[in-house]
């Protein structure tokens, strides 16, 4: 098992390609990935136009990951969309409603970017390990919206085999794991408890709607101050152990072994990237 890579993807906030003014907006909210959507937030009428605006939409770099969901496999914009995704360059391609390596491997093939893929049918829970495992994979992201739905599953504790099964999945295959949407988006109690669930779960961030959501996931899911204090302590605590020849430290009590590093290390790495 590998580790996903240390840039971290705290808050993907999701953005219509179809509204000039949140197209404005996103690259300034402070999210680590911004998630430029063609698929469900855009109407069939309006897909041809929200293609054309990416363009300028990524025009200019900024400092968030930007990834493009094009409509998924078997509609009629599937192939225009990984068309326009690999003439516009971004970071990344995101497919929607995945149910197996080959849409994987169609959108890798048709765009020659980093592919993430959504889990949100039960098909593509069930094959969660295989598309994860899939050459140029980056990331599993969950659609607990359309999930619910094809389950008939009511609230995310329904939901929980499915979305430990989409970390079970990311984790083997060391690529990144993101939480779905919080659609309450101005309830801040909802998402502070969504943000936190998710993060005890093991995802690494979660994907949002709106921009006052970002503050949130990015604090959920980056190391607070005692969690990078408690990092260095314990990669030091090891360090002095090693020096003087023994194979474990004991810091406050508790044992320190060479996992509890590699941990520490990846949340001071997470800590630097994300300043
Ligand atoms: C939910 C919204 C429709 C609400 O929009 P609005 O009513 O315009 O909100 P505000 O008036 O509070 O907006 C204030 C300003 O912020 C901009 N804005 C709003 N949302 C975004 C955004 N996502 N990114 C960037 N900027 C945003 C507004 O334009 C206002 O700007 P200004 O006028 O200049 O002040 C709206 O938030 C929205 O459309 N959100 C995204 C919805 C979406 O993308 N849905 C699809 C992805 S989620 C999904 O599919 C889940 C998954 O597949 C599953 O199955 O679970
Ligand atoms: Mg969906």
């Amino acid at each position: 098992m590998t580790d996903p890579a240390p840039r971290p993807v705290r808050s993907a906030l999701f953005v219509p390609a179809s509204s000039p003014r949140a197209l404005a907006k996103a690259p300034g909210a402070g999210a680590d990935a911004v998630i430029y959507d063609l698929e469900d937030a855009v109407a069939p009428a309006a897909k041809p136009a929200a293609r054309d605006a990416l363009a300028g939409a990524l025009a200019t770099p900024g400092p968030a990951l930007r990834i493009v969901r094009v409509n998924g496999l078997g509609t009629p914009w599937h192939e225009d969309d990984l068309q326009a995704v690999r003439a516009l360059a971004p970071d990344g391609v995101l497919i929607p409603k995945a149910e197996g390596p080959a849409a994987v491997a169609k959108a890798r093939d048709g765009t020659g970017l980093p592919v993430w893929a959504m889990i949100e049918t039960p098909s593509g829970v069930l094959r969660a390990p295989a598309i994860a495992a899939a050459e140029g994979l980056a990331g599993l992201v969950a659609g607990t919206n359309d999930l619910a739905a094809e389950l008939r599953a009511e609230g995310r504790p329904a939901m929980a085999l499915a979305l430990q099964g989409i970390v079970l999945a990311a984790r083997a295959a060391g690529v990144v794991a993101l939480d779905g949407v919080c659609g309450a988006f101005r309830d801040a109690d909802a998402l502070r408890a969504e943000c936190a669930e998710g993060r005890r779960l093991g995802f690494d961030g979660k994907t949002l709607i709106h921009p006052v959501q970002v503050a949130a996931a990015n604090a959920a899911f980056g190391p607070s101050d005692e969690e990078v204090a408690l990092a260095r302590r314990r990669i030091e605590a090891f360090e002095a152990m090693l020096a003087q020849g023994a194979g474990v430290a004991v810091l406050d009590g508790r044992i320190v072994e060479n996992l509890h590093v590699r941990a520490a290390r990846r949340i001071l790495a997470i800590a630097g990237a994300a300043g």
